[in-house]
Order: C-alpha cells, then sequence, then structure tokens
C-alpha cells in the first residue's frame, strides 16, 4: 500500500475533489481523504438538497396561487413529503455518483475512506496508516452550532443535516436563526404546509443587509404566513406532551413568550471542523474562532500546507472554496499570482423572491465616506415581473460618483440570483457603470430595466 504520496487533500468539499484532479493530470500522486460523503455539505446537505426542496416549495406555492392566473388545479394543494425528499434524494445520489466516478476514475489520484488526523507537519494518519506528502491541503468544511440555551439537548434538534432525512410535514416547525439557513427552510416547510416561527437573536433578519433589505425579506415571508420573533434571550427549552413536543420560554425584544411546537431546527451558523484535525502536531495556526488562518494565497503558516473553503473562514459559500481551489491551482500549476483579495464579493439568499448581492451594502458605502449614486426600483414598475405577477421586492444599486464604477448591488425579486450577474461582471471587468446603462438589452425582461435603473442615479447623500 503506498503511503508516499505528492499531495494530500483532506475533505472532499467544494474545492478538495477538483484540485485533486488538477494536480493528479499534472502528474502528481495524490490522495483524497474523506470521512463521510463525497461532495461534502454542498452536494449531500447545503445548496444542491436544500434548493431541489426550495424548487417542490415553489411549486406548492405557485400551485396555490393558480386561480391568480386564471388555472384552476382543484380544491386544495398538498404536498407529499416523502415524494418531495424522495426527489431531493435522487437528485443528491445522481450527483454523488457522478463524482465518485469522476474521482475514481482519474490516473494518480487514490481516493481514501476515513477520519485524518496530523502527526506531523508532513503526514496525517487515517485509519491506522501513516501518508506521507510535501503538500497537504485542508478542506474541511465546517458543521452546525447549537444556541447554549438551558434544556437544548433534552429534546430533539434538527440541523442542516437531519433536516435532510424528514420524509412528514412538521405541524409546527421553530427555527432558531433568521439568516441563509433558517429563513430558506422558514419559506420552504411554510410552503410545504407547516406553521412556521423564526425566533432570532438580532433585531432583524439577516442583520448583516441593509435594513430595507431586512424589512422587505421578512414582510414577504409574513405575508405567506411566516411569524418571527426579534431580539431572542433568556430562551429555556422544556419538552412538552401531544403534538407541540418542544416548547421555548424566551424573552423577545424585553417581552415574555412562550413557543411551542412539533419540531425545532437550529440554524445559528457553523464552526469550522479544524477541531478534529489535531492541528497542532503540525503546528498550523486557527484564529479564536476556529478558522485557519492562511495568507491571500491560501498558505497556512508551514510551508506546504493551504487550507481551503469554510475552514480559513474568508467566505462560507460553494463559490468561495471552489474559487479558492482556482487560486491554489492556478498558483501551483499555471505561474499565476491569484489572490483572494482579487474577488468581488457575491452570493445569494433563495428565499422566494431571491436577494442577489454583489459588492458594498450601502451601510459600508455611507461609512466609506465616498461621494456615492444611488438607485431603487420597485419591482411594481418592472413589467416583466407585472406580465408574471411576481411583483414583490426592489432592485437597488450603488456607484462611485467619481469613478463610474458599481460599488455594490441587492436585487430582491425575481431572478435577482442570476441579474446580479450583469452587475458582477462589469465590476470585475472594472468597467464604467455606463457601459451596461447603455447597453441595449432583451425585451420583456428583469434585466431590460438595468439600464433604467443606472439611468436613475441620485447622489446618496440626499437620500435619508
Ligand atoms: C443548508 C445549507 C445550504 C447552503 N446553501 C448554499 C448555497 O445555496 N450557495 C452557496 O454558495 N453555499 C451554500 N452553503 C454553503 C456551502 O455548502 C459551503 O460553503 C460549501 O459546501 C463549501 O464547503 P467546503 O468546501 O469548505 O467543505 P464541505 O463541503 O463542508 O466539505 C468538507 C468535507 O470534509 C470532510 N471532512 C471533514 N473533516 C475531515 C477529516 N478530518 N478527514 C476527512 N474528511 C473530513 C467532511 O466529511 C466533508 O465531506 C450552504 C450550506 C448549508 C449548510
Ligand atoms: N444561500 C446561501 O448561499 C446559503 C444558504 C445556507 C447556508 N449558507 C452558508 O451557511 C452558513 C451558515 O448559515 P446560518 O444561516 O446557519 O448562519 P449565519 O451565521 O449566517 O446566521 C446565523 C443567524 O442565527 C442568529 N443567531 C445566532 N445565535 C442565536 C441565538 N442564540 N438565538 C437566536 N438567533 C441566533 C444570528 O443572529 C444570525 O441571524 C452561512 O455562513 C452561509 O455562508 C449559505
Amino acid at each position: 500500500m503506498q503511503t508516499h504520496f505528492d499531495a494530500l487533500i483532506i475533505g472532499s468539499g467544494q474545492a478538495g475533489p477538483f484540485l485533486a484532479v488538477r494536480l493528479a493530470a499534472a502528474g502528481l500522486k495524490v490522495a483524497l481523504v474523506e470521512r463521510e460523503h463525497l461532495g461534502g455539505t454542498c452536494v449531500n446537505d447545503g445548496c444542491m438538497p436544500t434548493k431541489t426542496l426550495v424548487a417542490s416549495a415553489r411549486v406548492a406555492h405557485m400551485a396555490r396561487r393558480a386561480s391568480d392566473y386564471g388555472v384552476n388545479v382543484g380544491p386544495s394543494v398538498s404536498v407529499d413529503m416523502r415524494a418531495v425528499k424522495a426527489r431531493k434524494d435522487l437528485v443528491v445520489r445522481n450527483a454523488v455518483d457522478s463524482l465518485a466516478q469522476w474521482l475514481g476514475g482519474t490516473s494518480g489520484l487514490r481516493v481514501i475512506r476515513g477520519h485524518a488526523r496530523f502527526v506531523a507537519p508532513r503526514a496525517i494518519e487515517v485509519n491506522g496508516e501513516t501518508l506521507e506528502a510535501p503538500k497537504i491541503f485542508i478542506n474541511v468544511g465546517a458543521r452546525p452550532m447549537l444556541p447554549d440555551w438551558p434544556g437544548i439537548t433534552d429534546v430533539p434538534v434538527l440541523t442542516n443535516t437531519s433536516m435532510m432525512d424528514l420524509d412528514q410535514l412538521p405541524e409546527h416547525l421553530i427555527v432558531i436563526g433568521a439568516s441563509y439557513i433558517g429563513l430558506e427552510f422558514a419559506q420552504m416547510f411554510r410552503r410545504f404546509g407547516s406553521r412556521v416561527t423564526v425566533l432570532e437573536y438580532a433585531d432583524r433578519v439577516i442583520a448583516r443587509e441593509d435594513e430595507e433589505i431586512s424589512r422587505e425579506v421578512q414582510a414577504i415571508l409574513e405575508r405567506e404566513g411566516v411569524r418571527f420573533l426579534f431580539g431572542v434571550r433568556e430562551a429555556v427549552v422544556s419538552r412538552a406532551s401531544g403534538n407541540a413536543s418542544i416548547r421555548i420560554a424566551l424573552k423577545a425584544a424585553g417581552v415574555a413568550h412562550e413557543v411551542q411546537g412539533s419540531h425545532l431546527l437550529a440554524a445559528v451558523g457553523r464552526r469550522p471542523n479544524s477541531d478534529l484535525l489535531d492541528l497542532e502536531r503540525a503546528g498550523i495556526a486557527t484564529d479564536a474562532r476556529g478558522f485557519i488562518t492562511v495568507d491571500d494565497q491560501l498558505r497556512t503558516h508551514v510551508p506546504g500546507i493551504w487550507a481551503l473553503g469554510d475552514v480559513n473562514g474568508l467566505g462560507a459559500f460553494t463559490h468561495t472554496s471552489y474559487n479558492d481551489h482556482e487560486i491554489v491551482a492556478a498558483n501551483l500549476l499555471d505561474g499565476e499570482a491569484r489572490r483572494t483579495t482579487d474577488r468581488i464579493t457575491a452570493y445569494a439568499l433563495f428565499t422566494d423572491p431571491p436577494l442577489g448581492r454583489v459588492g458594498m451594502t450601502e451601510a459600508q458605502v455611507r461609512a466609506s465616506s465616498r461621494p456615492a449614486l444611488v438607485g431603487v426600483m420597485p419591482m411594481s414598475r418592472v413589467g416583466r415581473a407585472k406580465e408574471r405577477g411576481e411583483t414583490q421586492g426592489f432592485m437597488k444599486v450603488l456607484v462611485d460618483a467619481e469613478t463610474e464604477r458599481i460599488l455594490g448591488a441587492a436585487l430582491l425579486c425575481i431572478e435577482g440570483d442570476e441579474i446580479v450577474h450583469s452587475l458582477l461582471d462589469v465590476m470585475a471587468a472594472d468597467a464604467s457603470y455606463q457601459v451596461i446603462r447603455r447597453c441595449m438589452h432583451i425585451h420583456p425582461t428583469v434585466s431590460e430595466l438595468i439600464p433604467t435603473l443606472l439611468g436613475s442615479l441620485v447622489p446618496l447623500s440626499d437620500t435619508h
């Protein structure tokens, strides 16, 4: 059994497999170690299954709205959670199988199943076997956290992982956390037919965003019947009887409440899996929250060891992890000097309508004190949205008044997750916003209103 490799990769998240194949194609002898499912979080219990479930939930929602469009689908819409889960399982299984086939068919690459730990700066141990290599890449991801509420361990608590096994509809789902995971699951299960209550520590949803975004996202979910409690403190969890098996006594914005539900989902953030690697044996440093410290080329303090993906704290998205692998591969194999600092912030919240985000928020632009222009357009003014009967949300863009560069955008609207790329690409091209303002767009689309939005800019200082 070979134990000496040119490169070892720990974890098959959204960077590891792609880097493994690139390195193997370059002639290196590579081992990829995975302790659980190939594809990691994104494929197995993250993006792919949640967006598959979001798609089912949207069909249920639109079926309920069918009569708005003059379409008759019968007296009531019901959801078969077993079939919903089976569809999700199939999408995931196909993705994992095709990844396994691809990796298995890559010459020079050995996939090893087991948990890896460092035993020295150039060596790891897996299943009692020591593997050595001059280059080691860590792509171990993160895992869900639970709030430290008294009693929380006395009741069944779901996470994004165990949610994937649900094949029955919760009567009342209580969600802790109103950020990406909490909001996506909250809307999804409300649309499947559950009652949903969201408990959030902050005073608004997705508190990293501008307040008007938080307000509109909350309003969209409330219109569908999701209930929110903000400023949650002093929560105590206990078992209840009957359908409502979970009881939470809490204060929300200082007012006492008791919430009873059948299921409880924790969506309060994720912690890096760095604590399970015996990093100290290799001398690899982490920050106070456990993220492995790296430079802008993803190198740790220890020569020959890199950290990619969620574990480095430089992003917690599939595209940031994938981009990490591109940076490392370009620097090691292509003679380039790519850096994480070159990338532009971009992400989406996959509620319906989704929020597509690039660059700075308005709060960040204001804090920077630079002269800026802002344009805002409600979707109620967009023809395509009216035609589709989906006029919730708005588009907002911020531009540097002197350089004419787009600073940031928030598109909370139908296809906002897609359309936002037109702005991202102009930012990446380092071009003036006038380029896209003058560009002829296709009618009738939401994108055709982007030039109009950019033609309506006013000084940010003139707005409150
Ligand atoms: C519910 C949910 C929805 C999400 N939706 C989106 C989305 O829509 N868009 C988006 O961009 N991002 C989304 N994300 C985030 C995204 O899933 C992650 O950012 C992405 O998977 C990148 O993770 P990674 O590459 O760091 O590692 P991961 O995908 O977490 O994979 C790490 C792998 O390492 C393995 N591992 C860990 N420790 C060891 C060890 N010691 N030895 C061997 N193997 C080990 C794990 O088993 C795992 O397979 C979502 C996350 C969640 C939880
Ligand atoms: N659309 C996407 O790209 C997507 C979707 C899902 C997850 N993700 C990734 O997964 C990561 C984790 O997502 P997340 O939503 O779990 O975490 P998060 O860190 O984004 O948000 C956690 C939320 O829980 C709240 N919270 C924390 N402690 C609490 C407490 N004790 N009581 C009540 N509320 C509390 C926080 O105020 C915050 O709103 C994110 O960083 C994101 O990058 C991305």
